[in-house]
């Protein structure tokens, strides 16, 4: 069964619109909606904010729910130049810009007996790039970074993509992606940009939350007809 994952309920509901949804299950805090979507089932939720929420409901849906592909749709800060708000782009690969165990000798986001990037699945990339590419849309890939603070600062941002490669900033995928990894779930992320990570990322998060979280949930709604 496929597994759509949010941070957020404004990320969650514009996708909930499509959906007809059969039953809601309360557990672990999270509501899960299970839905029926052109004669398949999936799962939804939002985790609330972060990367240990977004672990808990990620593990959930794949431990209770028997998810077995894992989508997750949202928001994020901009890094790349060119991504502009409303922009798209899918994850190649997640990491944990937060993590910080170099005292240790241990590169930033370096986990022992763990990783650095945790891949993206690359056959769930390419359905997304061929949908982008009939309903003619630029859809940027790249490196996704994620950590438990909402970035509103050039200086903190240029690190992220000095050291991460990092393309946009979230706060969840990185753990999701952990998740996915250790479970052996196909894992892919898709955000569209809702600010740029520097100082005022906050008033044009507000502004644009609504309507970048409709702009990726259209699309994962066209790349849902694919699987
Ligand atoms: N610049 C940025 N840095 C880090 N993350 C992001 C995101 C992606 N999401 C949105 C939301 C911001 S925190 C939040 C949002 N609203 C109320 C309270 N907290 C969190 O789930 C991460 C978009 N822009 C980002």
């Amino acid at each position: 069964m496929t597994g759509i994952l949010c941070a957020m309920r404004e990320e969650l509901d514009p996708i909930l619109e499509y959906m007809n949804i059969k039953e809601k299950i309360k557990h672990a805090n999270n509501i899960f909606y299970i839905a029926e979507f052109e004669g398949e089932d999936i799962v939804l939720a939002y985790s609330k904010i972060g990367k240990v929420n977004a672990s808990i409901t990620a593990t959930i849906m794949i431990e209770k729910f028997g998810v077995d592909k894992l989508l997750f749709s949202g928001v994020a800060g901009g890094v790349d130049e060119d991504l502009k708000i409303g922009d798209l782009i899918i994850a190649t690969k997640t990491c944990q810009h937060d993590v910080d165990l170099t005292v240790f000798g241990y590169e930033p986001g370096y986990i022992p007996e763990s990783k650095v990037f945790f891949e993206c699945d690359e056959d769930l990339n390419n359905i997304a790039q061929n949908v982008a590419g009939k309903l003619g849309i630029k859809l940027k890939d790249g490196v996704i970074a994620s950590g438990d603070q909402f970035v509103h600062s050039k200086e903190r941002k240029e690190w992220i993509k000095k050291i991460f490669n990092a393309s946009a900033i979230e706060m969840e995928g990185g753990a999701v992606g952990c998740v996915c990894w250790n479970e052996g779930v196909p894992f892919f992320m898709l955000r569209a940009i809702s600010d740029t990570a520097e100082e005022g990322a906050g008033v044009d998060f507000d502004e644009f939350l609504e309507e970048s979280s409709k702009i990726s949930a259209k699309f994962l709604i066209e790349m849902l007809k694919e699987l």
